[in-house]
């Protein structure tokens, strides 16, 4: 096993008074509040209301904007606790996202933080067959086992370059992977700034095959899979924004690196402008999962085109289309939740001060070249298609990402 410390989170107090709410004595309908160190009892009616009042002010104080705390460098957080992270930052930014690139390191980045995290179930909690898992690291912790899962093949080389950096930094494998997620989303253009949340403790147990959705999954199975972890139809199609900034390169070896959108790099919405588009080839061949897609060189799930054309993601697909702002607020809320799943969250502390600022951009989604609202191939009959305009010049292949 690695050597990895668990991340210490600042001890925690809570203060309990000493007191007990009794009944008065008959015919009093009245309960009193007693508390050991006073002599005084009063009803228990203004013992809540000063209670109250006393809790609100506590939260108005704590709430209030704490003052920075510098961690050198020019940089600052709000708690001293998450300064430890700079290092972190630094050193995946410059050795594993090839100085904070949004290419394939980041994307299977973003691709672990769900692989990780999915592997939650409430069913087999409550059937008694496996508590607990979701965004504990178990996918680094027992990688042998996890990348064995047919779902995760090929994510042992991910595995392999990320674990070291967890234990040299001695981080929880559950706090890096989503903290090398988050990290990995703001290179992308117009990315979101997911929030960070450090303390996960590091005694994760291997995740149960079957829980990550595959590409050849109906939507029953994976909206099932989901709403088992969770999440409903229009969160699985907030999550999937994901799949703007990705490749695919074990679906099929042949065409490793086709990407998803044109636009791999960006996070906007071209994913959801070219995954409604008509397929009209198949890039690779056609097997495992692979759909046909509308542009040379692009790659389409058969899960994209599944979830997309279902009634009940497919208006939520479409509102995305041309809205890049409500897309990154939704992706950040969903992964707030994921990046959470099967944790204590009152025991973590925020450290999202210490993930990047994305590159900001202001996106206009577009038709590919050749491509009009005649090829647009849509689910959702509540409300049109939005009007784009069609990228001049002659139809172009999309380049794969190579390392
Ligand atoms: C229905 C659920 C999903 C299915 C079936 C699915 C399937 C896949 C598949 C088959 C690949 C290609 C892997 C390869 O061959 O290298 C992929 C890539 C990717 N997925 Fe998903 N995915 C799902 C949901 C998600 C979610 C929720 C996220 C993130 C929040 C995500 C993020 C990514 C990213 C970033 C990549 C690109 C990885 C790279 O370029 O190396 N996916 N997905
Ligand atoms: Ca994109």
């Amino acid at each position: 096993m690695f050597n990895v410390q668990r991340y210490k989170n600042s001890s925690r107090t809570t203060n309990k008074p000493q007191c007990s709410c009794i009944p008065a004595p008959a015919p009093s309908p009245l309960h009193l509040f007693i508390c050991s160190s006073s002599s005084t009892t009063i009803t228990c009616d203004m013992a809540f209301k000063t209670l109250i009042t006393l809790a609100s002010l506590a939260t108005a104080v704590f709430a209030a904007p704490s003052p920075l705390v510098s961690c050198g460098g020019g940089r600052s957080v709000q708690n001293a606790a998450c300064c430890a992270w700079f290092p972190v930052l630094d050193d995946i930014q410059a050795n594993l996202f090839s100085g904070a690139q949004c290419m394939e390191e980041a994307h299977e980045a973003i691709r672990l933080t769900f692989h990780d995290a999915i592997g939650f179930s409430m069913a087999l909690t409550q059937e008694g067959k496996f508590g607990g898992g979701g965004a504990d690291g178990s996918i680094l912790a027992f990688s042998d086992i996890e990348t064995s899962f047919a779902a995760n093949f090929g994510l042992d080389f991910t595995t392999e370059a990320f674990i070291p950096f967890a234990v040299a930094h001695q981080v929880s494998f559950g706090d890096f992977v989503q903290f090398a997620g988050a990290v990995g989303a703001s290179n992308c253009l117009g990315g979101p700034r997911l929030q960070f949340l450090a303390g996960r403790p590091n005694n994760s147990q291997p995740s149960p095959d079957g829980l990550v959705p595959e590409p050849t999954d109906s939507a029953d199975k994976i909206f099932a899979r989901m709403q088992d972890a969770g999440f409903s139809p229009t969160e699985l199609v907030h999550l999937l924004s994901a799949h703007s900034v990705a490749a695919q390169y074990e679906v099929d070896t042949d065409v490793a690196g086709s990407p998803f959108d044109s636009t791999p790099s960006s996070f906007d919405t071209q994913f959801f402008v070219e995954s409604l588009l008509k397929g009209t080839a198949f890039v690779g061949n056609g097997q495992g999962g692979e759909s046909m897609s509308p542009i040379p060189g692009e790659f389409r799930l058969s899960s994209d085109l599944v979830i997309s054309r279902d009634q009940r993601a497919a208006c939520e697909w479409q509102s995305l289309v041309n809205d890049h702002q409500t897309m990154v607020n939704n992706f950040e809320a969903a992964m707030m939740k994921m990046a959470t799943l099967g944790q204590t969250v009152s025991e973590l502390v925020d450290c999202s001060d210490v993930i990047p600022v994305p590159a900001s951009a202001k996106f206009t989604a577009t038709f590919p070249p050749s491509k009009s609202i005649n090829d647009v191939d849509s689910a959702c009959s509540s409300f049109p298609f939005p009007s784009l305009g069609t990228q001049p010049g002659p139809v172009t292949s999309v380049l794969p990402i190579t390392a």
